[in-house]
């Protein structure tokens, strides 16, 4: 679903890579964590699976499709493969919470009857039955992450990719998130996930991939936040 081959991602010469010599595969229908200290080129990773960046070498294939290559009209549809979710939630702050899940299939030119019937499915499936109504400021955040999770999910994308989800949230609103998100990865969707949440790594018990100065250190299923193997790198653990 999601490979990279020898990708590295140069931003700025002087520095070191944002990625370097990174590759891996992430199959359909399977859910990995990214983690790793600050800097350590989680997001950047995300931004190349949507083509928001371009790798400096090496190649990036989304669904069997190369995506540096790919011609700039086919970025759309690339992208609408791809649901994304931020540690910010980014919702529209003036629009209903149907209003702002509707907006995802409106852009895509859904028609009025198939957002009436998708839009309470998907709240649903969230937990947010019957609260299509509020307005975002009156959810709580947890509450706002689901809404931005069914956002991005309307239009049932192959992937979804979620950059700290759980990071502006407690323990406890943490786990709900998690929950949905297993939920949605069961539906068929693959779940890319960066975290620095040990906790919520350590209860999901899901496929951990370790990024340490933009290198893959660790790759390993079914693992914890850090690695029962000691592991050993030019800068220590990175943290
Ligand atoms: N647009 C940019 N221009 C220049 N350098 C950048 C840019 N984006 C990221 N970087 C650099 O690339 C490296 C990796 O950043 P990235 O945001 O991918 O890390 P991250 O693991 O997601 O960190 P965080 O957990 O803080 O979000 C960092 O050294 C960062 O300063």
């Amino acid at each position: 679903m999601i490979r990279f081959e020898n990708v590295t991602k140069v931003y700025d010469r002087k520095a070191r890579p944002a990625l370097d010599s990174v590759s891996l595969e992430i199959e359909r229908e399977e859910f990995a964590f990214l983690v790793g200290a600050s800097g350590s080129g989680k997001s950047t990773f995300l931004r190349l699976v949507m083509r928001e960046d371009r790798a400096t070498s090496g190649a990036v294939f989304v669904a069997g499709q190369n995506v540096a290559t790919l011609p700039s009209w086919r970025i759309p549809r690339l992208r609408r493969g791809i649901g994304v979710v931020f540690q910010d939630f980014r919702l529209l702050p003036q629009k209903t919470v149907f209003a702002n899940v509707a907006f995802a299939m409106q852009v895509i030119g859904k028609s009025r009857t198939i957002i009436r019937d998708a839009v309470p499915e998907v709240l649903k499936t969230v937990g947010l039955e019957g609260k299509g109504h509020r307005m975002p400021h009156e959810l709580s955040g947890g509450e706002q992450q689901r809404v931005a999770i069914a956002r991005a999910v309307v239009n049932r994308p192959g992937i979804l990719l979620a950059d700290e989800p759980t990071g502006n949230l407690d323990p406890t609103t943490s786990q709900g998130i998690m929950a949905v998100l297993d939920r949605i990865n069961q539906n068929g969707t693959t779940v890319v996930m960066a975290t620095h949440d040990t906790d919520i790594v350590n209860s999901m018990r899901k496929r951990v991939i370790e990024l340490v100065d933009g290198q893959v250190v660790r790759d390993e299923a079914k693992a914890l936040y850090t690695s029962m193997i000691p592991h050993v790198t030019a800068e220590g653990s990175g943290e």
